[in-house]
């Protein structure tokens, strides 16, 4: 049986990329296409598909087995209320939200299958396993730098990717990332204090998605990086990781959790 999923924020980058992914997948079947009430796509044919975009949340919610969302933080929250009443599993793939969204975010969790991705991406899920390993072994001594780079229409700054690899490196430390983190203050005039993990941001044309994190030890640097070359790598393993959502027990999942249980 193909698992039938609903895209949220249907008319977005990564909606439409999402839904070219459903469409091509042997195992997977669209089952809804949602986009605001006033957007022109409401009413019309989803290309390659028998179904048409709807702003009727519950009405699409109650036929599907998993719902993809890559929207805005506001737009996630009121999905998620929707998914809760139709018990339907949310791959949550947007990014920017504080940490009182997380806490609701985590609370529905309790009750339906949730997982959490800053990044769905095969390749940037296997670097923060580098960089965890980095950290263990290098950590104490070096200077750690998270540079990320993104198109100009990106709204949350630094990208979630960013902040769960400074989560995964300041873990590994043993610390918290909150008390390492330095983003504005670099523009102080202050020499580096040891053990901060600077954070710096480029926003610039259409770069799709760029990480690099440098350990600067006082005689070599290491880096570790990864380059999204284009959309299909985020979009292949969110579709991927809905597939085995929907078959999970109400919890909060993340892309880990999803990764351990395929191999
Ligand atoms: N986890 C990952 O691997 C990735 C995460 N992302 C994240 O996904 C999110 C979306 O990115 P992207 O597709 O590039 O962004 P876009 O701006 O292209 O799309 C945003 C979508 O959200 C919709 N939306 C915004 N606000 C609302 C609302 N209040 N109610 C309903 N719909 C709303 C927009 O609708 P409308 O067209 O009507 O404005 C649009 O469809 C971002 O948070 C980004 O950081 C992006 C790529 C990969
Ligand atoms: O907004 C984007 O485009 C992306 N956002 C995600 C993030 O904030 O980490 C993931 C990816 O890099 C693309």
């Amino acid at each position: 049986m193909k698992t039938k999923i609903a895209v949220n924020a249907a008319s977005g980058k990564m909606g439409q990329q999402v839904i070219r992914q459903v469409t091509a997948h042997a195992e997977a079947q669209l089952s809804a296409a949602f986009c605001r009430s006033s957007h022109r796509l409401v009413g019309r044919q989803v290309e390659l598909n028998p179904i048409n975009y709807t702003s009727d949340l519950s009405e699409g919610l109650a036929q599907s087995n998993v719902v993809i969302d890559f929207s805005l933080p506001q737009a996630t929250l009121g999905l998620l209320q929707q998914a809760h009443v139709s018990k339907t599993p949310v791959l949550i793939g947007t990014t920017g939200f504080n940490n009182e969204q997380i806490a609701q975010i985590e609370n529905i969790a309790n009750e339906i299958p949730v997982l959490l991705a800053p990044n769905t991406s095969i390749g940037v899920n296997s670097t923060l396993a580098l960089l965890s390993l980095a950290a263990k072994m290098l950590g104490k001594q070096a200077d750690i730098e998270i540079i990320e780079a993104h198109h100009k229409h990106k709204i949350d700054a630094p990208s979630g990717t960013a902040i769960r690899m400074g989560e995964t490196i300041a873990e590994a430390m043993g610390e918290k990332f909150e008390d390492l983190m330095t983003t504005d203050s670099r523009f102080e005039k202050r020499t580096r204090d040891k053990g901060e993990i600077g954070m710096s941001v480029i926003r610039a044309g259409e770069i799709i998605g760029e990480h690099q994190v440098m350990f600067a030890l006082d005689n070599e640097i290491i880096t570790i990086e990864h380059k999204a070359q284009n959309r299909h790598c985020f979009s292949e393993g969110a579709v991927e990781a809905a597939i085995w959502l929907a078959k999970q027990p109400a919890g909060f999942y993340s892309m880990q959790d999803f990764l351990a249980a395929r191999s």
